[in-house]
Protein backbone atom coordinates (compact mmCIF):
# COMPACT_ATOMS: atom_id res chain seq x y z
CA UNK A 1 0.00 0.00 0.00
CA UNK A 2 3.09 2.32 0.54
CA UNK A 3 4.20 3.99 -2.98
CA UNK A 4 7.97 4.14 -3.34
CA UNK A 5 9.10 7.78 -3.54
CA UNK A 6 5.82 9.22 -1.91
CA UNK A 7 6.34 11.29 1.15
CA UNK A 8 4.27 9.91 3.63
CA UNK A 9 1.14 12.41 3.55
CA UNK A 10 1.12 11.77 -0.46
CA UNK A 11 0.76 7.98 0.81
CA UNK A 12 -2.19 8.86 2.97
CA UNK A 13 -3.94 10.67 0.84
CA UNK A 14 -4.06 6.96 -1.22
CA UNK A 15 -7.40 5.91 -0.71
CA UNK A 16 -7.75 4.25 2.92
CA UNK A 17 -8.97 0.89 1.91
CA UNK A 18 -5.45 0.38 0.69
CA UNK A 19 -4.53 -0.39 3.86
CA UNK A 20 -7.50 -2.17 4.98
CA UNK A 21 -9.76 0.18 6.56
CA UNK A 22 -13.04 0.79 5.67
CA UNK A 23 -14.45 4.26 4.81
CA UNK A 24 -18.16 2.93 6.38
CA UNK A 25 -16.48 0.33 8.95
CA UNK A 26 -12.80 2.28 10.06
CA UNK A 27 -10.94 -0.17 11.38
CA UNK A 28 -13.60 -3.05 11.62
CA UNK A 29 -13.28 -6.34 9.60
CA UNK A 30 -16.45 -5.30 7.60
CA UNK A 31 -18.36 -8.78 7.05
CA UNK A 32 -16.20 -10.81 8.54
CA UNK A 33 -16.33 -14.51 7.10
CA UNK A 34 -18.16 -17.06 9.66
CA UNK A 35 -17.12 -20.28 8.52
CA UNK A 36 -13.90 -21.98 7.25
CA UNK A 37 -13.67 -25.05 4.67
CA UNK A 38 -14.66 -28.07 6.78
CA UNK A 39 -11.71 -29.44 6.87
CA UNK A 40 -10.89 -26.90 9.36
CA UNK A 41 -14.09 -28.66 11.78
CA UNK A 42 -12.17 -29.61 14.61
CA UNK A 43 -10.99 -26.03 15.11
CA UNK A 44 -14.32 -24.68 14.70
CA UNK A 45 -16.11 -27.11 16.67
CA UNK A 46 -14.03 -26.47 19.83
CA UNK A 47 -14.22 -22.75 19.58
CA UNK A 48 -17.81 -22.37 18.51
CA UNK A 49 -18.14 -24.23 22.29
CA UNK A 50 -15.77 -23.25 24.10
CA UNK A 51 -17.59 -22.15 27.22
CA UNK A 52 -19.25 -25.27 27.46
CA UNK A 53 -16.18 -27.23 26.66
CA UNK A 54 -14.13 -25.48 30.09
CA UNK A 55 -17.34 -25.82 32.12
CA UNK A 56 -17.85 -29.68 31.16
CA UNK A 57 -13.64 -29.60 31.80
CA UNK A 58 -13.29 -31.43 28.51
CA UNK A 59 -11.39 -29.04 26.68
CA UNK A 60 -8.31 -30.36 27.32
CA UNK A 61 -8.96 -33.34 25.97
CA UNK A 62 -10.45 -32.09 22.99
CA UNK A 63 -7.45 -29.70 22.13
CA UNK A 64 -4.82 -32.64 23.07
CA UNK A 65 -7.02 -35.00 20.94
CA UNK A 66 -7.44 -32.16 17.36
CA UNK A 67 -5.64 -32.88 14.11
CA UNK A 68 -2.59 -31.01 13.07
CA UNK A 69 -4.26 -29.29 10.66
CA UNK A 70 -1.90 -27.69 7.42
CA UNK A 71 -3.21 -23.54 7.59
CA UNK A 72 -2.41 -24.05 3.46
CA UNK A 73 -6.37 -24.04 2.56
CA UNK A 74 -6.34 -20.59 4.13
CA UNK A 75 -5.56 -18.43 1.26
CA UNK A 76 -8.40 -15.80 1.68
CA UNK A 77 -7.87 -12.87 3.82
CA UNK A 78 -10.89 -13.01 5.68
CA UNK A 79 -10.60 -16.86 5.98
CA UNK A 80 -7.26 -15.92 7.90
CA UNK A 81 -8.48 -13.54 9.71
CA UNK A 82 -11.63 -16.18 11.11
CA UNK A 83 -8.53 -19.05 11.43
CA UNK A 84 -6.25 -16.76 14.26
CA UNK A 85 -9.88 -15.61 15.52
CA UNK A 86 -10.69 -19.50 16.36
CA UNK A 87 -7.09 -20.21 17.20
CA UNK A 88 -6.91 -17.13 19.47
CA UNK A 89 -10.40 -18.54 21.20
CA UNK A 90 -9.07 -21.75 22.07
CA UNK A 91 -5.73 -21.09 22.73
CA UNK A 92 -6.98 -18.34 25.48
CA UNK A 93 -9.13 -20.63 26.73
CA UNK A 94 -6.71 -23.67 26.97
CA UNK A 95 -4.46 -21.52 29.02
CA UNK A 96 -6.59 -20.11 31.34
CA UNK A 97 -9.39 -22.59 31.60
CA UNK A 98 -8.56 -23.78 34.89
CA UNK A 99 -8.28 -20.13 36.39
CA UNK A 100 -5.58 -17.74 36.78
CA UNK A 101 -3.59 -19.28 39.32
CA UNK A 102 -3.68 -22.97 37.21
CA UNK A 103 -2.23 -21.70 34.13
CA UNK A 104 -1.29 -23.90 31.22
CA UNK A 105 2.02 -23.37 30.74
CA UNK A 106 2.49 -25.54 27.60
CA UNK A 107 0.36 -24.98 24.22
CA UNK A 108 0.09 -28.07 22.61
CA UNK A 109 2.11 -28.95 19.01
CA UNK A 110 -1.40 -29.25 17.29
CA UNK A 111 -2.40 -25.88 18.69
CA UNK A 112 0.84 -24.00 18.81
CA UNK A 113 1.93 -24.76 15.05
CA UNK A 114 -0.76 -23.54 12.98
CA UNK A 115 -1.27 -20.61 15.07
CA UNK A 116 2.32 -19.69 14.92
CA UNK A 117 2.33 -20.55 10.98
CA UNK A 118 -0.92 -18.24 10.47
CA UNK A 119 0.24 -15.47 13.07
CA UNK A 120 3.07 -15.22 10.88
CA UNK A 121 1.15 -14.83 7.70
CA UNK A 122 -0.81 -11.89 9.37
CA UNK A 123 2.14 -10.31 10.80
CA UNK A 124 0.17 -10.66 14.21
CA UNK A 125 1.26 -12.60 17.16
CA UNK A 126 0.30 -15.60 18.22
CA UNK A 127 -1.96 -14.70 20.76
CA UNK A 128 -5.63 -13.11 20.72
CA UNK A 129 -5.50 -9.69 20.19
CA UNK A 130 -8.64 -7.09 19.82
CA UNK A 131 -8.46 -6.85 16.05
CA UNK A 132 -9.58 -10.68 16.30
CA UNK A 133 -12.07 -10.72 18.82
CA UNK A 134 -13.73 -7.31 18.57
CA UNK A 135 -12.91 -6.20 15.10
CA UNK A 136 -12.98 -9.23 13.40
CA UNK A 137 -15.68 -11.51 15.55
CA UNK A 138 -19.29 -10.04 14.91
CA UNK A 139 -22.40 -10.60 12.47
CA UNK A 140 -25.58 -9.40 11.79
CA UNK A 141 -28.40 -11.41 13.14
CA UNK A 142 -30.51 -10.10 10.50
CA UNK A 143 -28.76 -9.34 7.39
CA UNK A 144 -31.32 -6.72 6.57
CA UNK A 145 -31.31 -5.54 9.87
CA UNK A 146 -29.20 -2.67 11.36
CA UNK A 147 -26.03 -2.05 12.70
CA UNK A 148 -27.57 -2.05 16.44
CA UNK A 149 -26.52 -4.13 19.46
CA UNK A 150 -29.86 -6.13 19.32
CA UNK A 151 -29.60 -6.73 15.77
CA UNK A 152 -25.15 -7.82 16.40
CA UNK A 153 -23.81 -11.14 17.75
CA UNK A 154 -20.49 -12.39 17.89
CA UNK A 155 -18.99 -15.46 16.25
CA UNK A 156 -16.98 -16.64 19.38
CA UNK A 157 -17.40 -15.57 23.20
CA UNK A 158 -15.24 -17.02 26.65
CA UNK A 159 -17.53 -18.22 29.74
CA UNK A 160 -19.38 -15.16 31.15
CA UNK A 161 -22.13 -15.30 28.38
CA UNK A 162 -23.54 -12.50 27.97
CA UNK A 163 -21.05 -10.14 29.78
CA UNK A 164 -18.59 -11.51 27.06
CA UNK A 165 -20.71 -11.05 24.10
CA UNK A 166 -21.68 -7.34 25.57
CA UNK A 167 -18.01 -6.62 26.18
CA UNK A 168 -17.36 -7.44 22.63
CA UNK A 169 -20.24 -5.99 20.90
CA UNK A 170 -19.85 -2.76 22.92
CA UNK A 171 -16.29 -2.16 21.59
CA UNK A 172 -17.30 -2.99 18.52
CA UNK A 173 -19.92 0.21 18.32
CA UNK A 174 -17.51 2.57 19.62
CA UNK A 175 -15.08 1.30 17.15
CA UNK A 176 -17.92 1.60 14.63
CA UNK A 177 -18.40 5.24 15.61
CA UNK A 178 -15.15 6.46 14.57
CA UNK A 179 -15.31 5.34 10.95
CA UNK A 180 -16.44 8.94 9.67
CA UNK A 181 -13.14 10.07 12.03
CA UNK A 182 -10.64 8.42 10.34
CA UNK A 183 -12.15 8.65 6.92
CA UNK A 184 -11.80 12.21 7.39
CA UNK A 185 -7.73 11.78 8.11
CA UNK A 186 -6.85 12.26 4.36
CA UNK A 187 -9.03 15.01 3.97
CA UNK A 188 -7.08 16.63 6.85
CA UNK A 189 -3.82 16.03 5.62
CA UNK A 190 -4.60 17.19 1.85
CA UNK A 191 -6.52 20.56 3.55
CA UNK A 192 -3.02 21.43 4.80
CA UNK A 193 -1.20 20.10 1.52
CA UNK A 194 -3.36 22.82 -0.15
CA UNK A 195 -3.88 25.53 2.93
CA UNK A 196 -7.37 24.84 3.05
CA UNK A 197 -8.49 26.36 5.99
CA UNK A 198 -12.40 26.03 5.79
CA UNK A 199 -11.89 22.03 4.76
CA UNK A 200 -9.27 21.44 7.28
CA UNK A 201 -12.25 22.80 9.80
CA UNK A 202 -14.49 21.08 8.57
CA UNK A 203 -12.54 17.49 8.58
CA UNK A 204 -11.87 18.70 12.17
CA UNK A 205 -15.49 18.97 13.06
CA UNK A 206 -16.02 15.55 11.98
CA UNK A 207 -13.53 14.02 13.70
CA UNK A 208 -15.22 15.86 16.69
CA UNK A 209 -18.52 14.42 16.21
CA UNK A 210 -17.61 10.71 15.84
CA UNK A 211 -15.25 10.59 19.00
CA UNK A 212 -18.28 11.78 20.50
CA UNK A 213 -20.52 9.55 19.35
CA UNK A 214 -17.79 6.70 20.19
CA UNK A 215 -18.46 7.81 23.60
CA UNK A 216 -22.39 7.41 23.60
CA UNK A 217 -21.99 4.04 22.31
CA UNK A 218 -19.55 3.35 25.16
CA UNK A 219 -21.95 3.91 27.48
CA UNK A 220 -23.92 1.25 26.64
CA UNK A 221 -21.54 -0.54 28.71
CA UNK A 222 -23.71 -0.32 31.44
CA UNK A 223 -26.51 -2.57 30.25
CA UNK A 224 -24.73 -5.18 28.71
CA UNK A 225 -21.82 -5.77 30.76
CA UNK A 226 -22.06 -7.13 34.31
CA UNK A 227 -19.05 -5.49 36.67
CA UNK A 228 -18.55 -9.05 38.76
CA UNK A 229 -18.49 -11.38 35.46
CA UNK A 230 -16.38 -8.85 33.95
CA UNK A 231 -13.73 -8.81 36.79
CA UNK A 232 -14.14 -12.40 37.73
CA UNK A 233 -14.32 -14.21 34.38
CA UNK A 234 -13.93 -12.68 31.34
CA UNK A 235 -11.18 -10.32 32.41
CA UNK A 236 -9.32 -13.88 33.20
CA UNK A 237 -9.76 -14.88 29.62
CA UNK A 238 -8.21 -12.00 28.17
CA UNK A 239 -4.84 -12.39 30.03
CA UNK A 240 -1.49 -12.72 28.23
CA UNK A 241 1.62 -14.08 29.25
CA UNK A 242 3.91 -11.03 29.22
CA UNK A 243 5.16 -9.68 32.63
CA UNK A 244 2.72 -11.76 34.06
CA UNK A 245 3.76 -13.17 37.66
CA UNK A 246 1.59 -15.74 37.12
CA UNK A 247 3.57 -17.36 34.20
CA UNK A 248 6.79 -16.08 34.46
CA UNK A 249 8.80 -16.60 31.21
CA UNK A 250 6.00 -16.88 29.13
CA UNK A 251 4.25 -20.17 27.15
CA UNK A 252 5.89 -22.48 25.71
CA UNK A 253 4.55 -23.25 22.06
CA UNK A 254 5.08 -26.80 21.65
CA UNK A 255 6.87 -28.10 17.72
CA UNK A 256 7.29 -23.90 17.38
CA UNK A 257 10.37 -22.99 19.88
CA UNK A 258 12.28 -24.46 21.96
CA UNK A 259 11.56 -21.87 24.88
CA UNK A 260 8.54 -20.22 26.20
CA UNK A 261 7.24 -16.89 24.37
CA UNK A 262 6.14 -13.75 26.39
CA UNK A 263 2.97 -12.18 24.75
CA UNK A 264 0.51 -9.63 26.37
CA UNK A 265 -3.11 -10.02 26.42
CA UNK A 266 -6.33 -8.72 24.44
CA UNK A 267 -6.49 -4.94 25.04
CA UNK A 268 -7.96 -1.58 23.48
CA UNK A 269 -4.53 -0.26 23.43
CA UNK A 270 -4.06 -2.15 20.55
CA UNK A 271 -7.21 -0.25 18.98
CA UNK A 272 -5.49 1.45 15.78
CA UNK A 273 -8.66 3.72 16.37
CA UNK A 274 -7.61 5.56 19.46
CA UNK A 275 -3.67 5.41 18.33
CA UNK A 276 -4.75 7.46 14.95
CA UNK A 277 -6.69 10.33 16.90
CA UNK A 278 -4.03 9.91 19.19
CA UNK A 279 -0.83 10.49 16.60
CA UNK A 280 -3.63 12.83 14.34
CA UNK A 281 -3.48 15.40 17.48
CA UNK A 282 0.20 14.93 18.23
CA UNK A 283 -0.88 13.02 21.74
CA UNK A 284 2.35 11.50 24.07
CA UNK A 285 4.01 11.30 20.91
CA UNK A 286 7.39 11.31 22.67
CA UNK A 287 7.94 7.58 23.65
CA UNK A 288 11.33 8.05 24.28
CA UNK A 289 10.57 10.08 27.20
CA UNK A 290 7.33 8.90 28.28
CA UNK A 291 7.05 5.12 29.70
CA UNK A 292 3.12 4.78 28.92
CA UNK A 293 3.31 6.39 25.35
CA UNK A 294 6.19 3.58 24.82
CA UNK A 295 3.82 0.95 25.81
CA UNK A 296 0.94 2.23 23.75
CA UNK A 297 3.51 2.12 20.82
CA UNK A 298 4.29 -1.40 21.34
CA UNK A 299 1.47 -2.48 21.21
CA UNK A 300 1.00 -1.70 17.27
CA UNK A 301 2.83 -5.08 17.03
CA UNK A 302 -0.89 -6.48 18.04
CA UNK A 303 -2.57 -4.91 15.02
CA UNK A 304 -3.17 -5.52 11.53
CA UNK A 305 0.25 -4.92 9.01
CA UNK A 306 -1.56 -2.34 7.17
CA UNK A 307 -3.48 -0.98 10.00
CA UNK A 308 0.49 -0.20 12.11
CA UNK A 309 1.55 1.42 8.09
CA UNK A 310 -1.26 3.54 8.42
CA UNK A 311 -0.46 4.87 11.86
CA UNK A 312 2.78 5.10 11.19
CA UNK A 313 2.18 7.01 7.43
CA UNK A 314 0.47 9.23 10.01
CA UNK A 315 3.20 9.90 12.00
CA UNK A 316 5.71 10.59 9.44
CA UNK A 317 3.31 12.90 8.03
CA UNK A 318 2.64 16.76 8.28
CA UNK A 319 2.00 17.72 12.23
CA UNK A 320 -1.44 18.99 12.38
CA UNK A 321 -0.68 20.75 15.86
CA UNK A 322 1.93 22.54 13.95
CA UNK A 323 0.26 23.40 10.99
CA UNK A 324 -3.29 25.02 13.44
CA UNK A 325 -0.37 26.56 15.68
CA UNK A 326 1.12 28.30 12.35
CA UNK A 327 -2.04 29.21 11.20
CA UNK A 328 -2.82 31.78 13.29
CA UNK A 329 -6.38 31.48 13.21
CA UNK A 330 -9.27 31.16 15.79
CA UNK A 331 -12.08 29.34 14.63
CA UNK A 332 -9.05 26.70 13.16
CA UNK A 333 -7.78 26.41 16.36
CA UNK A 334 -10.96 25.96 18.32
CA UNK A 335 -11.74 22.97 16.01
CA UNK A 336 -8.78 21.54 16.84
CA UNK A 337 -9.33 21.67 20.60
CA UNK A 338 -12.66 20.51 20.32
CA UNK A 339 -11.04 17.24 18.64
CA UNK A 340 -9.13 17.24 21.66
CA UNK A 341 -11.95 17.92 24.46
CA UNK A 342 -13.83 15.14 23.36
CA UNK A 343 -10.94 12.53 22.99
CA UNK A 344 -10.48 13.54 26.75
CA UNK A 345 -13.64 13.62 27.33
CA UNK A 346 -14.02 9.48 26.19
CA UNK A 347 -10.92 8.86 28.00
CA UNK A 348 -12.09 10.32 31.33
CA UNK A 349 -15.68 8.42 30.62
CA UNK A 350 -13.19 5.16 30.18
CA UNK A 351 -11.75 5.65 33.50
CA UNK A 352 -14.84 5.90 35.35
CA UNK A 353 -15.87 2.90 33.97
CA UNK A 354 -12.42 1.09 34.51
CA UNK A 355 -13.32 2.18 38.54
CA UNK A 356 -16.97 0.57 38.42
CA UNK A 357 -15.66 -2.86 36.90
CA UNK A 358 -12.12 -3.31 38.20
CA UNK A 359 -11.41 -1.13 41.09
CA UNK A 360 -14.38 -1.50 42.69
CA UNK A 361 -14.89 -5.52 42.57
CA UNK A 362 -10.67 -5.62 42.97
CA UNK A 363 -12.08 -3.82 46.14
CA UNK A 364 -14.55 -6.24 47.29
CA UNK A 365 -12.39 -9.35 46.66
CA UNK A 366 -10.18 -7.92 48.92
CA UNK A 367 -12.44 -7.83 51.45
CA UNK A 368 -13.62 -10.69 50.64
CA UNK A 369 -10.16 -12.32 51.55
CA UNK A 370 -9.39 -14.00 48.74
CA UNK A 371 -6.15 -14.42 47.60
CA UNK A 372 -6.01 -12.13 44.43
CA UNK A 373 -4.30 -12.13 41.56
CA UNK A 374 -5.30 -10.71 38.25
CA UNK A 375 -3.68 -11.57 35.32
CA UNK A 376 -4.84 -9.43 32.20
CA UNK A 377 -4.14 -6.31 33.94
CA UNK A 378 -1.94 -6.36 37.02
CA UNK A 379 -3.20 -4.86 40.28
CA UNK A 380 -0.29 -4.45 42.32
CA UNK A 381 -1.43 -1.34 44.86
CA UNK A 382 0.58 1.57 45.25
CA UNK A 383 0.80 3.84 48.15
CA UNK A 384 -2.40 4.74 48.18
CA UNK A 385 -4.18 2.61 46.78
CA UNK A 386 -3.05 3.86 43.29
CA UNK A 387 -2.66 0.84 41.27
CA UNK A 388 -0.41 0.87 37.99
CA UNK A 389 -3.14 0.69 35.56
CA UNK A 390 -4.87 3.38 36.64
CA UNK A 391 -1.86 5.35 36.69
CA UNK A 392 -1.24 4.43 33.46
CA UNK A 393 -5.02 5.16 32.18
CA UNK A 394 -4.30 9.16 34.17
CA UNK A 395 -1.34 9.47 32.80
CA UNK A 396 -2.60 9.29 29.18
CA UNK A 397 -5.60 11.42 30.01
CA UNK A 398 -3.30 14.38 31.40
CA UNK A 399 -1.22 13.72 28.24
CA UNK A 400 -4.60 14.47 26.40
CA UNK A 401 -5.67 17.38 28.27
CA UNK A 402 -2.21 18.97 27.63
CA UNK A 403 -2.32 18.96 24.21
CA UNK A 404 -4.79 21.43 24.09
CA UNK A 405 -3.65 24.44 21.82
CA UNK A 406 -3.12 27.71 24.86
CA UNK A 407 -4.93 30.77 23.03
CA UNK A 408 -3.11 32.57 20.44
C1 LIG B 1 -15.57 -2.94 31.19
C2 LIG B 1 -15.02 -2.05 30.35
C3 LIG B 1 -13.57 -1.70 30.34
C4 LIG B 1 -12.60 -1.88 31.28
C5 LIG B 1 -12.72 -2.49 32.66
C6 LIG B 1 -11.36 -1.35 30.73
C7 LIG B 1 -10.14 -1.40 31.37
C8 LIG B 1 -8.95 -0.93 30.86
C9 LIG B 1 -7.66 -1.02 31.49
C10 LIG B 1 -7.40 -1.65 32.85
C11 LIG B 1 -6.75 -0.46 30.68
C12 LIG B 1 -5.23 -0.29 30.90
C13 LIG B 1 -4.53 -1.60 30.74
C14 LIG B 1 -4.68 -2.14 29.34
O1 LIG B 1 -4.11 -1.56 28.41
O2 LIG B 1 -5.35 -3.16 29.20
C15 LIG B 1 -7.46 -0.01 29.52
C16 LIG B 1 -6.87 0.60 28.45
C17 LIG B 1 -7.57 1.08 27.40
N1 LIG B 1 -8.93 0.91 27.15
FE1 LIG B 1 -10.24 0.03 28.31
N2 LIG B 1 -11.60 -0.86 29.49
C18 LIG B 1 -12.93 -1.07 29.21
C19 LIG B 1 -13.59 -0.77 28.05
C20 LIG B 1 -13.02 -0.12 27.02
C21 LIG B 1 -13.67 0.16 25.78
C22 LIG B 1 -15.11 -0.22 25.43
C23 LIG B 1 -12.78 0.83 25.02
C24 LIG B 1 -12.96 1.37 23.64
C25 LIG B 1 -13.27 0.59 22.64
C26 LIG B 1 -11.55 0.94 25.76
C27 LIG B 1 -10.41 1.57 25.32
C28 LIG B 1 -9.19 1.53 25.97
C29 LIG B 1 -7.97 2.10 25.42
C30 LIG B 1 -7.85 2.85 24.09
C31 LIG B 1 -6.95 1.82 26.32
C32 LIG B 1 -5.46 2.22 26.22
C33 LIG B 1 -5.23 3.45 27.05
C34 LIG B 1 -5.73 4.70 26.36
O3 LIG B 1 -5.46 4.86 25.15
O4 LIG B 1 -6.37 5.52 27.05
N3 LIG B 1 -11.73 0.36 26.98
N4 LIG B 1 -8.80 -0.29 29.65
N1 LIG C 1 -12.53 -3.20 24.91
C1 LIG C 1 -11.77 -4.35 24.80
C2 LIG C 1 -12.21 -5.36 23.97
C3 LIG C 1 -11.45 -6.52 23.84
C4 LIG C 1 -10.27 -6.63 24.54
CL1 LIG C 1 -9.32 -8.10 24.35
C5 LIG C 1 -9.82 -5.65 25.37
C6 LIG C 1 -10.57 -4.50 25.49
C7 LIG C 1 -10.05 -3.47 26.36
C8 LIG C 1 -10.69 -2.38 26.82
N2 LIG C 1 -9.82 -1.71 27.55
N3 LIG C 1 -8.69 -2.38 27.54
N4 LIG C 1 -8.83 -3.45 26.82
Amino acid sequence: MERKGKTSAENLLIKIDQYLISEDYGFVLPHPQTELPSYYDPWMEIASNLSQLIENCQLCSKVEKMPLLSTHALTDYKEQRLAHLALGFITMGYVWQNGSEKAQKVLPGTLAVPFCKLSEVLDLPPVLVYADCVLANWKKKDPSGPLSIENLDVIFSFPGGETSKGFFLVSLLVEMAAAPGIRAIPKIISAMLHQDITSLENALQDVTSSISKMRDAFKLIHGYVNPEVFFNTLRIYLSGWKDNPLMAGGLLYEGVWKTPREFSGGSAGQSSTLQCFDVLLGIHSSPESDSAAAYLQSLRDYMPASHRAFIQALASGPSLRHFVLAAGNDRLQEAFNSCVSALLALRDYHIQVVTKYITIPAGKQKRRGCLFHSAVVPLPEKGTGGTSFMCFLKTIRDLTKNAQLLDI
